[in-house]
């Protein structure tokens, strides 16, 4: 799941979490026994699912979940994790800088905020917003050939249920749900458990030659509050 020679700084950013991430309030302190098959290894899955060499965003990082553990995974992707708040922002970039991580870049922003600016082979997010709110957000960072993968768990049916009239409204096509798993891991997984998985909900546009993504000086969230979505060419 983890390449051996990035082994230890996995346990060295587990012991972070565990020790400043509590300290610090990123992270609760009931999280701490759950770490690795509930954050760790649940995000290193999403690993599995990326292109080589992608450009990757992670949407509301909080304390690197799960893009600090993808850049952990898988050196050759390039991840920026976006996160608004500040005591977030520079936990994440201490702990890009102490581990060595030359594949991470640490954006201080809301995500309407880099509309225009960047798009992504792939956008990830988890425990951000519900799917409906995420595609505003998401799906204007996406690359035409690109795709957004939300860590979605049980809710991933109904949320795109709910989101239908948006996913329309911006040329997505019909998500998939997939679920991503890996043999177990000595020693953590819980009693019973038989293997790590993760559902997690793919969005990619209908029509990859038809998408008008915002271009910069023209991104969403700007002084007039209006929103601004890819639209579909005409
Ligand atoms: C519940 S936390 C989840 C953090 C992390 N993804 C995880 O799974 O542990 C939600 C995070 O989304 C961030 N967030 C909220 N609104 C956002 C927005 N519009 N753009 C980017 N991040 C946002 C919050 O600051 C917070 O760090």
């Amino acid at each position: 799941m983890f390449p051996s020679d990035r082994l230890s700084l996995v346990e060295r950013y587990a012991e972070l979490l565990a020790t400043d991430g509590v300290v610090r309030g990123l992270i609760g302190p009931r999280e701490v026994p759950r770490l690795w098959d509930r954050h760790l290894v649940n995000c290193a899955l999403l690993a599995t699912a990326l292109p080589r060499d992608a450009r990757l965003a992670d949407i509301g990082s909080g304390a690197g979940l799960p893009g600090l553990v993808v850049a952990l995974a898988r050196p050759d992707v390039r991840v920026t994790l976006v996160e608004p708040l500040l005591r977030r922002t520079t936990f994440l970039e201490e702990v890009a800088a102490g581990l060595g991580l030359d594949n991470v870049l640490v954006r201080r922003d809301r995500a309407d905020a880099v509309h225009g600016d960047e798009t992504y082979d792939v956008v990830t997010a988890r425990a951000v917003a519900p799917l409906e709110r995420l595609l505003g957000w998401c799906m204007p960072l996406v690359a035409p050939a690109g795709f957004l993968l939300a860590m979605k768990g049980d809710s991933a049916e109904e949320e795109i249920d709910s989101a239908r009239s948006v996913l329309r409204e911006l040329g997505c096509a019909a998500p998939t749900v997939e679920v991503l798993s890996a043999p177990p891991v000595a020693g953590s997984a819980a009693p019973g458990t038989t293997s790590a998985q993760t559902r997690v909900v793919r969005v990619t546009w209908a029509d990859p030659a038809r998408v008008s993504l915002p271009t910069s000086g023209g991104r969403g969230g700007g002084r007039s509050g209006k929103r601004r979505s890819p639209r579909r060419k005409r």
